[in-house]
């Protein structure tokens, strides 16, 4: 035979083999999914989608979605099998099963809390269990959802709007990028360290930085965290090193603020605690338990995890939420005149108060529609089956991990009809009397994992929107070389929009 014909053959019959191999479902129900690659399961489709498409991972999921259904399976490299959600009725039914909402447990989320995962965030299990539960309970006791907290929202919003009075005078136009960021932190600071940050402190300004830049590192970090491997053969190349730095320089923030802390207790053991970090180190004193998550060391290395979890979570998603909305306003600028009247005829000229909101559903409306059009944490966070696991009709292997595809929810054109039109009106009664929900809104996620920051985040998007706009009107600038657009700049966690600046107008004058 044919040496050449022989080589042929051997080839092609391994080739057919490790593509055989590559593609043999894990079980009988295990959900279906794209021809998988030898060795590098989806990566090369991923690429081609990302580089040549230019299409962000959500709209590939998109895609494929059409394709397998609802439910489809994904494989990064050799080992890692992911499942991907795409609708709202199964994201809630698997984030309402505790074996669905484990973590991975990757090296990346680890180097941030020393080389072991703490806090909430990254955590699952007992641990997790404990400091959600804990954290959740001293946040309401802190003011979440009281009018206390509407106060220190309040002292942000007007400290705020006096920086941008001064711009509306000067006809200067402010980039929205920052403008939010020490704002929206300093209300949820207060109430976990009793501390808050001037808005033009310079250190918190290059902490934001570094959040903003590892939460919105290049997507191609991505692969990093999924192959260890390729941080140590190219620790600068894969961007590893630069994460690393940006990521630490929270974590070092926040060591130092616990570390003194611990060293110069604001308050004495007798007496009454003052803020979040008070109860906890008060919960570590008297943790005897040598298993739980507060005992000793342990407790103080979690209060720093936990603290970092919040600051990083708190700082960036509503004020990026912010961003948008006021792009949407410069944007649409008849919805924003619609917002205007409404705040005008419930609020007059006084300030704004949480209680308003009721009165005001065309504000509510357009607060909805930001989120849903938005979709700034379009895949949520990662879920990890911590056990084989029945999801509608599917097996579940352990360790699979599990993406919500939140992005394709909130623009379904079977949900929502017209997801591509900014439409505020979608989240309204037929007489624009009152807002009507609908489930398939999940910006937030759902479930066990849910966003602990919700009621913070909507009770700020409210106060910030309604005072801003009472006092401004929002303006494309006309000297920007670009126009403006609701493009997103493609991301690890948070999608940010486009770098763009706004014209903030003072109304009366
Ligand atoms: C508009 C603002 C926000 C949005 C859209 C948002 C969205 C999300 C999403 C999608 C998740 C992932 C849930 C999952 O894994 O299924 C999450 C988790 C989380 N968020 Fe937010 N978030 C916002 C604001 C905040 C704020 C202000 C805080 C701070 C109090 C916060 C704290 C957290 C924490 C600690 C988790 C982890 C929960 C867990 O793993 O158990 N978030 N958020």
């Amino acid at each position: 035979m044919d040496p050449f014909l022989v080589t042929v053959t051997l080839f092609v019959g391994v080739i057919l083999i490790l593509f055989y191999l590559a593609n043999k479902p894990r079980n009988s129900r295990y959900p279906k999914g794209p021809l998988r690659f030898p060795l590098l399961g989806n990566i090369p489709q991923l690429l081609w989608g990302r580089v040549v498409d230019k299409k962000q991972r959500q709209e590939i999921y998109q895609e494929y979605s059409k394709i397998y259904g609802p439910v489809f399976s994904t494989k990064f490299g050799p080992t890692i099998n992911s499942v991907i959600l795409n609708d709202p009725k199964v994201i809630k039914e698997a984030w309402n099963k505790f074996e669905l909402c484990g973590r991975p447990k990757l090296h990346g989320t680890a180097a941030r809390t020393g080389g072991t995962i703490r806090g909430i965030l990254f955590q699952d299990g007992s641990e997790w269990m404990e400091q959600r539960r804990f954290t959740i309970r001293q946040l309401r006791s802190f003011g979440f959802g009281k009018r206390s907290m509407e106060h220190l929202v309040m002292d942000e919003v007007t400290e705020l709007a006096d920086t941008l009075r001064k711009d509306a005078t000067a006809g200067v136009a402010v980039s929205t990028q920052k403008m939010f960021n020490a704002a929206v932190l300093n209300s949820l600071w207060r109430i976990m360290t009793g501390q808050r940050f001037s808005h033009d402190d310079k250190e918190l300004d290059r902490i934001l930085d570094s959040i903003q830049k590892s939460l919105t590192a290049p997507a191609g970090l991505s692969f990093v965290f999924l192959f260890p491997i390729i941080k140590t053969i190219a620790p600068n190349l894969s961007g590893w090193n630069e994460y690393l730095k940006e990521m630490l320089e929270a974590t070092n923030f926040i060591r130092k603020f616990v570390t003194k802390r611990l060293k110069n207790p604001t308050v004495t053991d007798s007496q009454e605690a003052e803020d979040f970090t008070d109860v906890y180190i008060k919960e570590i004193k008297e943790t005897t338990d040598k298993e739980s998550s507060f005992y000793q060391n342990r407790g103080e290395e979690t209060l720093m995890a936990t603290l970092l979890d919040l600051f990083v979570a708190g700082a960036e998603t509503t004020s990026t939420t912010l961003t948008y909305f006021f792009l949407y306003m410069a944007l649409f600028p008849e919805k924003q005149e619609k917002l205007q009247k409404e705040i005008d005829a419930v609020v007059g000229t006084r300030h704004p108060t949480l209680e308003d909101r009721t009165r005001m559903p065309y504000t509510e409306a357009t607060i909805m529609e930001t989120l849903r059009f938005s979709s700034m944490v379009p895949l949520g966070l990662i879920h990890r089956a911590m056990e084989d696991t029945e999801l509608a009709g599917f097996l579940i292997p352990k360790n699979t991990f599990l993406t919500a595809n939140l992005y394709n929810v909130h623009h379904s054109p079977e949900i929502w009809g017209d997801p591509a039109n900014f439409r505020p009106e979608r989240f309204l009664s037929p007489d624009a009397t009152q807002v009507v929900k609908n489930d398939a809104l999940m910006p937030f996620s759902w479930g066990k994992r849910l966003c602990l920051g919700e009621q913070l985040a909507k009770d700020e998007l409210f106060l910030f929107v309604t005072t801003l706009l009472q006092e401004f009107g929002v303006h494309e600038d006309p000297s920007s070389p670009e126009p403006l657009t609701t493009e997103q700049v493609s991301a690890n966690i948070i999608n940010p929009p486009k770098p763009h600046k706004l014209l903030f107008k003072l109304r009366k004058n």
